[in-house]
């Protein structure tokens, strides 16, 4: 008896050592594992890949092939492909896409549509970005209207920016959006993004907190620099959980936002410009002109 509850007590001992390493082993791997992933997320590299045309016109046509080889191998590994756009040159330069052999050969009934960023005015006002997307690109191709997802043009900024958020987290839950492997955000297959001069991308500026959001998939602003003063815009988090971005920036007034960018020179009134913030989990590719590559070295 004396011997059993010593080796109890023993046991019991051992028992309370064992769990005691247990539980210290088991916080350090768990504390190494979450090391391990803060820095990978740290220090994770998107593939980069940097295409230079002589010409406007010859972008917009490397464009379109691009795009059109995207929606074939997203449409064939998901059977749906979800494209956001901007709004600015980016859609004028979207137009080979409504030629032969893209207009005839892409399966448009398979897109969904989505507005990296837009202005709070209604969406039949000249400064919408739904608007120029509809009367430059969207009207003249056959995507379902019940696939492109315009904001309420109803809401507040506030509103607005809360209501496509939870559209877009609807649409995961639905798993007619992927989520992306490392995060919660939305895994959306390709963005396209133009930059404004002065480096913003969506309506991510300098000198405007809404560019270091870490949380919400969405937000507003009310004091945009270029006007219309009130837009929603996806947060960067969203941004870089897409598996594709293309770049696309042409045009002189441009190059001094893509030496920087591009040629990791620093800046100092604004560091770093927005469009440095720009990392996809997969690959960035950047479509420029002669005129967006002045002042690059090579
Ligand atoms: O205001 C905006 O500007 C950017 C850049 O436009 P761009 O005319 O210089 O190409 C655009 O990407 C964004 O969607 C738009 O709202």
């Amino acid at each position: 008896m004396s011997y059993l509850s010593h080796s109890s007590s023993t046991a019991a001992s051992w028992m309370n050592a064992i769990s005691t390493d247990v539980v210290f082993a088991l916080v350090g791997v768990a504390a190494t594992i979450m090391i391990r992933h803060i820095v990978r997320r740290k220090n994770q590299k998107s593939k980069v890949n940097v295409l230079k045309f002589h010409s406007e016109e010859a972008v917009a046509i490397a464009l379109a092939k691009y795009i059109a080889d995207q929606s074939v191998k997203f449409i064939k590994e998901n059977g749906s492909f979800s494209v956001v756009l901007s709004g600015g040159t980016l859609i004028d330069t979207l137009r080979k896409l409504l030629e032969p052999p893209y207009i005839g050969s892409i399966d448009w009934s398979k897109w969904l549509i989505f507005f990296l960023d837009e202005r709070v005015v209604p969406l039949n006002h000249p400064d919408s970005n739904y608007k120029l997307a509809l009367d430059g690109f969207l009207s003249k191709v056959p995507i379902p209207k019940s696939n492109i997802y315009a904001i309420n043009d109803k809401l507040s900024p506030e509103d607005a920016a809360d209501d496509y958020e939870n559209r877009i987290k609807h649409l995961v839950s639905k798993s007619k959006l992927k989520r992306s492997g490392n995060s919660e955000f939305a895994n959306f297959d390709l963005m396209l993004l133009g930059m404004g001069p002065d480096g913003h991308v969506a309506s991510l500026f300098c000198w405007h907190f809404q560019r270091f959001e870490k949380t919400r998939w969405v937000t507003f602003i009310k004091d945009s620099p270029k006007p219309p003063s009130r837009r929603i815009t996806f947060t960067f988090p969203l941004i870089n959980a897409a598996s594709e971005i293309a770049m696309v920036v042409t045009g002189e007034d441009a190059a001094d936002a893509v030496k920087i960018a591009l040629s990791k020179t620093t800046n100092s009134s604004c560091f770093p410009l927005p469009v440095e913030k720009v990392s996809p989990v997969g690959t960035l590719t950047w479509f420029l002109d002669k005129e967006a590559t002045f002042g690059l070295s090579c």
